[in-house]
């Protein structure tokens, strides 16, 4: 028998022995996905860090869909971004600050942690001809080696007191944006035959124009520019507990792992395309969209190969639209509706209000389309995510795509360090490890020489 035959037989089989009968699921009470029959998600921990609110609780009654909101430390996310707007200042270093510290830094406390932030940027040279060294096109998966990678360099990487964790979790914050813009210029200067630009990271500059001026070089970007990816990075700092890479990094740390081991998993989780890697999906969809809808305004043709879209009959055949829907936010999620104005003001400096109106009918007619679709088979609303707009944001501010899902993690590392410190820490902790329930039927081991399965 070749390998290939065995590969053959080895997927075949697993087609009947992974069989699971979904009433199973019913009978034993599971809870797929870990979520309740009205789809909000299973109570597995306490946290004082993100709070992601999308519903309330009536009491004896069905949840009551409401506008999304996000808190960060029991701060209002739409606040924060208000106020940086206001002021027009820099605010993901504060935002950082928030999350790991728990509350607002004062102006000294900042200049400091700045100051810090600063410091930590740059690479040694061991590690960084490592990163520099590894090969790929994907981004994401060359940022978890480069961590991977930084875990050889750490000599207290497997210290995880409390001060040590957090300056590991300051050194990740930092570094994750050179990392980036290193992998970045690597890939394009192995697969494009493009210039490789090792650039320094400069002092001085917050974390949003250093990331720009590393993958950009100094000429290449504005202030506005900047200030529209320091608003994003705001945005997708942190989501509570439950979204699944920072579930990831709880799971890991619950079982004392290292922080450099349960970041990378954290990574792999969010590179997914249903969590942060919709970002990328939703700006491929969108590119399809173009293409294949002759009048970007006929609603009726829209609507058609969206509802295509659903019956797996169009586009990636996944049945899904990229950027809708979500597992807390029902009728609107903060961060979309903030990304949109920014999306829409961008898209009349850049004249690309034509594809702007298309991307919001899309919206628009993907959440009409869906509830249509779906009648009473789902009882929860469902509207644009964070990733719906972000990816058109970044792409107007002139970040390549290979970047978008990287600048997730860029940000979304201050939330893991924030709930790995906290999972560590508090007094009743305990490793994460809920159970199984095997359905599989009982057999006899059977002899080799007895064995006749053809
Ligand atoms: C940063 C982030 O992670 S934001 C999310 C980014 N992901 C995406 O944009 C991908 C598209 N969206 C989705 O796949 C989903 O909405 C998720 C993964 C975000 C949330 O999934 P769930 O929590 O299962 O959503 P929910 O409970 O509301 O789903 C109800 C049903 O609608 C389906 N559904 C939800 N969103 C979509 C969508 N955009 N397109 C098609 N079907 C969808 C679900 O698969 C589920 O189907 P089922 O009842 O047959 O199992
Ligand atoms: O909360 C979730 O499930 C996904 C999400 O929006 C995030 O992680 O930002």
């Amino acid at each position: 028998m070749s390998t290939d035959d065995i590969i053959k037989k080895l997927t075949d089989s697993i087609k009947v022995t992974s069989y699971i009968d979904n009433e199973l699921f019913i009978k034993y009470n599971v809870k797929r996905g870990l979520r309740n029959e009205d789809h909000s998600g299973v109570l597995v921990g306490l946290t004082t860090i993100g709070d992601v609110v999308g519903y309330e609780r009536q009491e004896g009654g069905p949840l009551k869909a409401i506008p999304g909101k996000l808190i960060y430390r029991g701060i209002d996310v739409e606040d924060i971004a208000e106020s940086l707007q206001k002021t027009h200042r820099f605010g993901f270093e504060e935002t950082v600050f928030l999350l790991l510290a728990g509350y607002l830094p004062s102006k000294e406390e900042l200049d400091s942690f700045n100051e810090l932030i600063s410091e930590q940027r740059r690479i040694e040279d061991m590690s960084k001809f490592s990163i520099l060294q590894l090969q790929g096109h994907d981004i994401m998966n060359i940022l978890a080696r480069s961590v991977m990678i930084m875990y050889t360099f750490d000599e207290e990487a497997d210290n995880t007191s409390r001060e040590n964790l957090m300056k590991q979790a300051v050194s990740l914050i930092a570094k994750f944006p050179t990392i980036i813009a290193y992998a970045y210029h690597s890939m394009r200067h192995t697969y494009q035959g493009r210039t490789m630009a090792i650039r320094h990271p400069k002092d001085n500059l917050s974390i949003a124009e250093n990331f720009l001026y590393m993958l950009k070089g100094p000429d290449n970007y504005t202030e506005l520019d900047a200030r529209i990816l320091d608003m994003a990075l705001v945005l997708h700092a942190d989501h509570g507990g439950g979204n699944n890479s920072t579930f990831t990094i709880r799971v890991t740390s619950s079982s004392g792992t290292d922080t450099y081991s349960s970041v990378t998993a954290a990574i792999g989780s969010l590179k997914g395309p249903l969590h942060g890697g919709a970002n990328l999906k939703v700006i491929d969809m969108f590119n399809h969209l173009k293409e294949v809808i002759s009048d970007w305004n006929n609603e009726a043709e829209i609507k058609e190969y969206l509802l295509k879209m659903l019956r797996k009959e169009a586009y990636n055949r996944t049945g899904l639209i990229y950027g809708i829907g979500h597992a807390v936010y029902t009728i609107s999620d903060p961060r979309a509706e903030i990304l949109k104005v920014m999306a829409r003001d961008l898209a009349k400096e850049k004249g690309r209000e034509d594809e702007f109106a298309f991307l919001e009918l899309i919206e628009k007619l993907g959440v009409e389309t869906f509830m249509e679709f779906k009648g009473n088979n789902v009882n929860k609303r469902v509207c644009a995510n964070v990733d719906f707009y972000s990816g058109f944001v970044y792409e107007m501010i002139g970040l390549p795509k290979e970047v978008f899902t990287p600048i997730f993690a860029m940000a979304r590392i201050a939330g893991w360090m924030a709930h790995r410190i906290e999972e560590l820490n508090f007094d009743s902790k305990r490793i994460i490890r809920p159970a199984y329930k095997n359905v599989a039927d009982r057999k006899d081991y059977v002899a080799l020489e007895q064995r006749s399965r053809k």
